[in-house]
């Protein structure tokens, strides 16, 4: 693992010893499905794209994100068409908030994802969202327990890998939703080839064992061809943060992206 992931987990560990156990927060008890979605978008030959709310990467500000803005970002990428909006919780390398969550979901009507490094049951305490992200390569032996309490708690679990050995891991938990990170933790190094290579196995389980896995490729998407790229692989999704905060423009950006196949 990077340095800077062990320094996020860390620096994770230290802030969930704050979480008061009895402080529980008080749910939507209605879940968006994202799987319906994203086969809906699909069938109308549209890009299914996860817009996300990102202020940051470790190091590298993109901009100040408060409550108010996120809102407003949101409510953009949601009228231009995005899926699902992500929100990066992380507040110490990505400058995120549980407030920018909580104030994104109560704005929009479309699934929010909690974009974290989610390392103990209790951050589902603290967490309004529709969809928890849950890093295989960070969980390692604890992911398939942390999958079922996620579910047990009305969270779909996105289950994030990178290689083939956590796509294993994931594949034999109930996970219906599988993350593709195109960036390697341990280098943060960006492959869009990572899509193309993991998507196969999964395709193959699915035929094997009946299931249908969701497979969103993430990060490190910038253009049309890009998305075209992972999608025409085979990925029923695609995550994307830095390109569309960057542009400066995330209505036109985010519609760009879900409009890529109609070029
Ligand atoms: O964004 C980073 O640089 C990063 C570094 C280390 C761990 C995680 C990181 N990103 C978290 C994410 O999951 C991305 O924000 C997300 O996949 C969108 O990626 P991108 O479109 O490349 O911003």
């Amino acid at each position: 693992m990077h340095s800077v992931i062990n320094d996020i987990v860390n620096s994770t560990e230290k802030r969930i010893l704050q979480i008061d156990n009895g402080d529980t927060l008080k749910r939507d008890p209605e879940k968006r499905d994202i799987v319906n979605a994203i086969r809906t978008k699909r069938s109308l030959n549209k890009v299914a794209v996860i817009s996300e709310v990102k202020p940051a990467s470790p190091g590298k500000k993109l901009r100040d994100i408060s409550p108010e803005d996120a809102k407003e970002i949101a409510s953009e990428m949601e009228r231009a068409g995005a899926i699902a909006i992500s929100v990066l919780t992380e507040p110490e390398f990505f400058h995120g908030s549980l407030d920018n969550l909580k104030a994104v979901r109560s704005n929009v009507s479309i699934p929010v994802l909690r974009k974290d490094f989610i390392v103990d049951k209790i951050q589902f305490e603290e967490t309004q969202s529709d969809l928890i992200l849950l890093i295989a390569g960070i969980l390692g032996t604890k992911l398939e327990e942390m999958v079922q309490l996620a579910i047990s708690k009305g969270f779909e679990p996105l289950v994030e890998v990178h290689n083939k050995e956590e796509l294993e891991e994931a594949l034999k938990t109930k996970a219906r939703v599988i993350g593709i990170n195109n960036r390697d933790l341990s280098t943060l190094e960006i492959d869009l080839d990572t899509t193309l290579e993991l998507v196969p196995r999964i395709k193959e389980f699915d035929n094997e064992n009946g299931t249908e896995h969701i497979i969103i490729s993430e990060s490190g998407m910038h253009t049309t061809d890009d998305i075209r790229k992972v999608i025409e692989a085979g990925a029923d999704a695609v995550l994307v943060g830095t390109s569309i905060i960057k542009s400066g423009k995330i209505y036109t950006k985010t519609k760009e992206l879900v409009d890529a196949l109609d070029e």
